[in-house]
């Protein structure tokens, strides 16, 4: 019996040809925030489905606090989950909802019930069929942790949260983590994951290419800068840090740079030089891998 919060080996998806997940060997540790992160279609959801045993494996096992996911009954005992695409009883209040989830998800702390409801600005009376998919999405957030389960899987939880209530998102988050909850979250963005992840697992086409704990995904974390000099740009080739140097289409003396790692030598040479204009630009995931592979 593992004593991580979930553990697989070798686990395994196939739908027909396509291998939704391949051989997955991860472990992650009670009272982690874990990023689950890979591009549309890398096996985020399936994974996340096969943990709650809405889908059974082709090969390989996992297990959450050593429950084997097979057995729904006891490990659900331990689990939360916000799924990608929220679907609620469109005829109920959100106030409804809460109860009805309640009473079947067990133990509630009515308590933290109504601190999650002030924290992501619900509104309770409000039926599920007229609130917006961000306001849907928050109920679906307060029913998973109004338990406060063991461990917490969240399908792209901020995908459809403005910036303040992914801030509240994130506080709720690192406080669920101090409390010993272990949070495995999914996306697609990394500086949505960044911030609060102790590590993250990067998914590519089902399969697991790395995980890294914060300061390596720093060195993974590649950041490009539009730079617009006052005359011609200066030779940037060679400065530590600098993965590739390009001239920005139609701009006189702007250049588009890739840097890898601390952008620190980079600033420096670039103090050297009469800046116009500074932009940085974050990079997808596809860039990254790029970058780093
Ligand atoms: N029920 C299914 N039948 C057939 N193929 C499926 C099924 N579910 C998923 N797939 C395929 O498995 C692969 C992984 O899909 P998955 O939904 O796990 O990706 P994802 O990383 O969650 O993507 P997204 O970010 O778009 O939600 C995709 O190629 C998808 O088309």
């Amino acid at each position: 019996m593992s004593d991580a919060a979930i553990a697989t080996a070798d686990l395994t998806k196939h739908y027909g040809r396509v291998a939704a997940l391949e051989g997955l060997d991860l472990e992650v540790r009670r009272g982690e925030i874990f990023g689950f992160l890979g591009p549309n279609g890398s096996g985020k959801t399936t994974t996340i489905r096969l943990l709650l045993g809405l889908i059974r494996p082709t090969r390989g096992s996992a297990t959450v606090l050593g429950v084997p996911v097979g057995d729904v009954v006891r490990s659900h005992r331990h689990l939360g989950y916000v799924p990608g695409e929220v679907a609620l009883w469109p005829q109920l209040t959100g106030d409804e909802v809460l109860r009805l989830l309640g009473n079947v998800g067990g133990w509630v702390d009515p308590g933290f019930r109504a601190e999650l409801i002030d924290r992501f600005h619900v509104d309770p009376s409000e039926r599920i069929r007229s609130m917006s998919k961000g306001n849907r999405q928050k109920v679906a957030l307060v029913a998973a942790l109004m338990g406060r389960p063991d461990v917490l899987l969240l399908d792209e939880p901020t995908a459809g949260l403005d910036p303040l209530m992914e801030e509240q998102f994130q506080v709720v988050a690192r406080d669920a983590a101090a409390r010993g909850q272990t949070i495995f979250l999914s996306s697609h963005i990394l500086d949505e994951v960044q911030d609060l992840c102790d590590r993250v697992g990067i998914l590519r086409a089902g399969r697991l290419v790395e995980v890294a704990a914060l300061e390596e995904l720093r060195r993974i974390g590649a950041t490009i800068l539009e730079v617009v000099f006052d005359g011609e740009a200066p030779a940037l080739e060679g400065v530590e840090g600098v993965a590739g140097v390009e001239p920005m289409a139609g701009v006189r003396g702007g250049v588009r740079i890739t840097v890898a790692g601390e952008p620190d030598a980079l600033i420096r040479r670039l103090a050297g030089h009469r800046v116009i204009r500074l932009h940085t630009v974050e990079p997808s995931l596809e860039e990254i891998f790029l970058t780093y592979y």
